[in-house]
């Protein structure tokens, strides 16, 4: 039967991502990963490099220009910013599909884009031609795409519960939406940097990026589609916490009269696979979803405030459906599998 399988390459196979894709994707029936890449360790068996990975796949990885990825059938970018918007055209060209984990499709605006990434665009045709890839959102899109640009960590943890209340048009015309984000280390990827050192990120607790991240125009983008009035009154704070994996964010709104956030969340969410509103009282943590691709909301009236006052927690794990799981999820959705095939892993706990 693997001869009817889906043929699916890696690029970036040795970072974070692209082996949470490796550990998601072994117990995808559909498909077969047919490629990996590293310029690092392009020759390496993966099982000497990846020892969770022994006796799982037979893969040797190799350099991106002799893996032969033109001989699949989809091919996951899980590569830094600026890989995928020049590697990709060449694959998209022979009909490929393309699901890019990184940033380099997501921003339509390429002004915006190039000043929060600090790089001239290589592929400013593909933008346009690109799907945001937030699969309760995009579903019918993701169906059709050829290329599907995956979101970043903070706005799905953030986008999913903003998302439902704009779409019910609850937040008040006056509301300024301030998101207070922390995130485990492992979001900033694999490569060595002092600031992810055990004895710099340990056992500490920062912003960071306080003057504007790359995910503020991000976030902005997805609010504005929605209302572009609003999307101007957003604050964005992320923080590095001694996690390994794990998103949490906490998002203030204030709603129009009468609306009632966790009714909200629950009806715009009753249906689906992956987006968990939790009950009145919970609090959604990063250990609810480690390993998962789920995201866990909740919402609070503000305490004795005289405005409908609310308080969204919202926790992902940064590379599921922060990142590797969504893409997953987006693959099955563009492939018309179930959209849950592979993904039904339990988080890890303790
Ligand atoms: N970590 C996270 O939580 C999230 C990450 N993302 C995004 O996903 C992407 C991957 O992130 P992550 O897995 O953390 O990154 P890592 O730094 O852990 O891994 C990057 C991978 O890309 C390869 N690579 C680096 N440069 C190139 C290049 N020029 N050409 C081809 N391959 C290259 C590396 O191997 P080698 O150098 O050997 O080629 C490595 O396998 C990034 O764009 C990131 O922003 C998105 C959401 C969440
Ligand atoms: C802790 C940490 O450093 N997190 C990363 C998360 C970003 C990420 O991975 O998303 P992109 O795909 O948009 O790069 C950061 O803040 O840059």
């Amino acid at each position: 039967m693997s001869e009817t399988k889906t043929k699916v390459g890696i690029v970036g196979a040795t970072g974070y991502t692209g082996v949470e894709l490796l550990r998601l994707l072994a117990h995808h029936p559909q498909v077969s990963v047919a490629a990996i890449t590293s310029r690092q360790e392009a020759g390496k068996h993966i099982a000497d490099y990846f020892p969770s990975l022994r006796g799982v796949y037979d893969l040797t990885f190799q350099a991106p220009d002799d893996a032969q990825l033109d001989q699949c059938d989809v091919v996951f970018f899980a590569t830094p910013n600026g890989v995928a918007m020049k590697e990709a055209p060449a694959l998209l060209a022979q009909g490929i599909k393309v699901i890019d984990l990184s940033a380099d499709y997501r921003i339509d605006d390429i002004t915006t884009w190039q000043h929060y990434y600090k790089m001239e665009h290589a592929s400013e045709e593909w933008v346009a031609k690109a799907v945001y890839g937030l699969s309760e959102w995009k579903h019918a899109d993701i169906a059709q795409a050829q290329l599907i640009a995956n979101p970043g960590c903070y706005p799905t943890c953030v986008g999913l519960p903003l998302l439902a209340l704009l779409q019910a048009n609850a937040l008040n015309s006056s509301s300024h939406i301030i998101a207070d984000c922390k995130s485990g280390v492992s979001g900033a990827g694999r490569k060595a940097e002092i600031g992810t050192l055990f004895s710099e990120a340990g056992d500490n607790f920062k912003a960071y990026g306080v003057s504007g991240h790359r995910h503020l125009p991000e976030i902005r983008q997805t609010i504005a589609a929605f209302n572009p009035d609003i999307a101007k009154k957003f604050t964005f704070v992320p923080h590095l916490t001694p996690l390994i994996r794990g998103m949490h964010a906490t998002i203030y709104v204030e709603l129009n009269e009468g609306i009632d956030a966790l009714q909200v969340l629950q009806e715009a969410y009753q249906d689906s696979l992956f987006v968990d509103v939790m009950p009145n009282g919970s609090l959604p943590e990063t250990r609810s979803v480690r390993g998962a691709n789920i995201c866990r909301i909740t919402a609070y009236r503000a305490p004795e405030t005289e405005n409908n006052q609310w308080i969204i927690l919202s926790v992902i794990d940064n590379l599921v459906k922060g990142a590797a799981g969504q893409a997953v999820q987006n693959m099955n959705i563009m492939l018309g599998l179930p959209e849950n095939t592979a993904l039904n892993c339990m988080p890890l706990l303790p």
